[in-house]
């Protein structure tokens, strides 16, 4: 049966209710308060390798789109994450936030110190996009319909949480949300004009699917090395305050 494009909208949106990652309990954690500061710079280390993905599998779309009007609304993904500066942009924000946490650039940049499972999840995303059709590589950016409301409250509860967040160490997040809200709009509008049959729909709900579960695993890989101890894999970021004891 083929959807309505509505009714499409409504079966992505429904993935988004069941599987997106603000129900992790790493993010409740996360957002109640109940992390160490180990834990949140654990986080904050991991995720840049997802940050440093982005405008890569960006930039991979774009070369692989033939159509200049998806290329103009596309590009503004570029901009926002690389800058015009290395001063600008959401890389150089989220290093400013891994500053504020008192890690080390270098070796955040590095990515030497984050999980392997982390690695995997961002590299799958960037090998998605760059193999899959044009409508599922846009699709698994649809994620960001939800990212407003998980922003709103994580910044909102570690705020409130811990002493060690300022507004300027989530700088970041601060104009995530309109811009989300842009890109996702873009995507969704691309996805429900062009996913005209059944085969084509349930590629798209895939694709959610496939980006779901590479934000969830990020999630799980940091649960098991930090939330349960023990479990650091080998080389991996070791908090100062990590007592290798049960939480
Ligand atoms: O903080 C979050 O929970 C969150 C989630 C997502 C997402 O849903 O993929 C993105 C972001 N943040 C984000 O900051 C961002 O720039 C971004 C780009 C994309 C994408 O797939 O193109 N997702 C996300």
């Amino acid at each position: 049966m083929t959807l309505s494009p509505d009714g499409l909208e409504a079966a992505l949106r429904a993935i988004g209710a069941e599987r997106y990652h603000n129900r992790h309990p790493f993010h409740r954690l996360l957002h109640d308060g109940l992390c160490s500061k180990g834990q949140v710079q654990a986080w904050a280390l991991n995720r840049y390798c997802y940050q440093a993905v982005i405008p890569m599998k960006d930039a991979a779309l774009m070369a692989r789109c033939d159509d200049p009007e998806v290329r103009r609304a596309w590009r503004s993904r570029l901009a926002d994450h690389d800058g015009e500066t290395d001063q600008d942009g959401g890389i150089a924000r989220w290093l400013g936030l891994t500053d504020g946490l008192g890690l080390d650039r270098d070796v955040v940049v590095s990515q030497r110190r984050a999980l392997p499972a982390t690695r995997f999840a961002a590299l799958a995303y960037l090998d998605f996009v760059r193999t899959r059709p044009l409508l599922e590589a846009i699709a698994s950016s649809l994620t960001e319909l939800f990212s407003p409301a998980i922003i709103g409250e994580r910044v909102s509860g570690m705020l409130r949480h811990y002493d060690f967040v300022t507004p300027e160490t989530l700088s970041y997040f601060s104009d995530r949300p309109p811009r989300a809200a842009r890109d996702s709009a873009f995507a969704l509008a691309y996805v429900k004009h062009h996913a005209t049959t059944p085969a084509r729909q349930r590629a798209v709900q895939d694709a959610l699917l496939f980006k779901c579960d590479v934000l969830w695993a990020m999630l799980d890989a940091l649960q098991a090395a930090y939330v349960t101890p023990g479990q650091i894999p080998p080389g991996a970021f070791v908090p100062s305050d990590h007592s290798g004891e049960p939480a």
